[in-house]
């Protein structure tokens, strides 16, 4: 069903050729986005079908952060998030163990957020803060013991600490390779190297990945992935934001239970690795944020990071209300 609704939506863009008007172009824009909905249906008005399915689960809720929590905007360091967002991801952690999964660093997710009451996982995963895991299977040599200002306990797991020397040299090699290619601008965050390219004119754009290219060769234990305008150097380890959002359901006491409910949104290429972890357990609602049709392994959909903040302002209002009833 998923495939011939796609196809039909391929088709349908092909068909029109170059010819079209912008109305015509719209309105065909618009047939395939309703497509495209009927497979991955608004989460919004999902909600109630949704929810149903969580009575007497513990919902557990991952989210990314730009283009989910913040809107996409020109200047990577001014990503901010709303005030109105910040208080409904406040009011949802208030209710549910709540995570942040970042392509960021850590702590430059953390200041943006500024909640003490969520989880941060950063480096796509590769930085994460939390209980200590109640399983031996994830490597002591990477976990670090750390307290917060009331003296609680956290373990900071960091799988790719071993590459943090290449890192390092690659931040600076990089830096120099595309100093002349006007436009580029390389993002620290701390596992991973972003090289943003948003500013760079169409016809060098290539020349950006050549140069990434070129150095990687130099380095055969890293790869890139592609994110929004962004290239994001990354250590070829067997980890991502599926692996962490695993992680974190483990540490959380929660890995092998039948009776949790992950609801992870995002909008991004490598929140499908934590989409596809949520298929494959087949027990919670992948959400991705998007308002034009495109592949993935999300079953719902939210528009926009204002569509996002509704779900969370309602997700939180229903986990007050369950509280009060099944306290009563
Ligand atoms: O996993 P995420 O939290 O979604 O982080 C992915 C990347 O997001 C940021 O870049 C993107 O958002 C910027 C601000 O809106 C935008 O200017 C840029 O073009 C986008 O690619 C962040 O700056 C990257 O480091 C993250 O890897």
């Amino acid at each position: 069903m998923r495939r011939i609704a796609s196809r039909l939506y391929d088709a349908m863009g092909k068909k029109q050729g170059s010819y079209e008007s912008e109305s015509m172009s719209k309105s065909r824009n618009d047939q395939n986005y309703t497509f495209w909905l009927r497979e991955h249906p608004s989460a919004l008005t999902s909600f109630v079908e949704m929810i149903h399915m969580a009575k007497g689960k513990q919902i557990i809720v991952f989210l990314d952060y730009d283009g989910t929590l913040s809107p996409i905007v020109s200047d990577p360091e001014r990503a901010f998030m709303s005030v109105q967002m910040r208080e409904a991801v406040r009011s949802v952690s208030k209710c549910f163990p709540t995570a942040i999964i970042s392509g960021r660093s850590r702590e430059k997710v953390h200041d943006f957020v500024k909640l003490n009451s969520v989880y941060y996982s950063g480096s796509h995963g590769m930085d994460t803060i939390g209980p200590a895991p109640k399983k031996n299977s994830y490597d002591k040599n990477y976990q670090k013991k750390t307290y917060d200002n009331e003296g609680n306990e956290f373990i900071v797991f960091q799988p790719a600490q071993d590459f943090l020397p290449a890192i390092k040299k690659m931040l600076t090699e990089v830096k120099e390779r595309t100093r002349k290619i006007p436009g580029v601008a390389i993002e620290d965050n701390r596992f991973c190297v972003s090289v943003h390219y948003r500013h760079v004119k169409e016809k060098d754009y290539e020349r950006v990945e050549e140069e990434v290219k070129l150095m990687l060769a130099n380095y055969p234990d890293f790869h890139f992935t592609r994110g929004k305008k962004v290239l994001e150097i990354r250590p070829s380890i067997e980890w991502n934001k599926g692996d962490a959002l695993k992680y974190l359901l483990e540490t959380l006491g929660f890995h092998d239970s039948g009776d949790v409910l992950p609801v992870y949104i995002g909008d991004d290429r490598t929140d499908e690795d934590a989409f596809k972890v949520l298929r494959e357990r087949g027990d919670g609602y992948p959400i991705i944020v998007s308002s034009a049709p495109k592949e993935t392994m999300a079953l719902y959909s939210l528009q926009s990071p204002s569509e996002v903040q509704t779900f969370l302002t309602r997700l939180s209002m229903w986990g007050i209300e369950n509280a009060a009833t099944t306290h009563r």
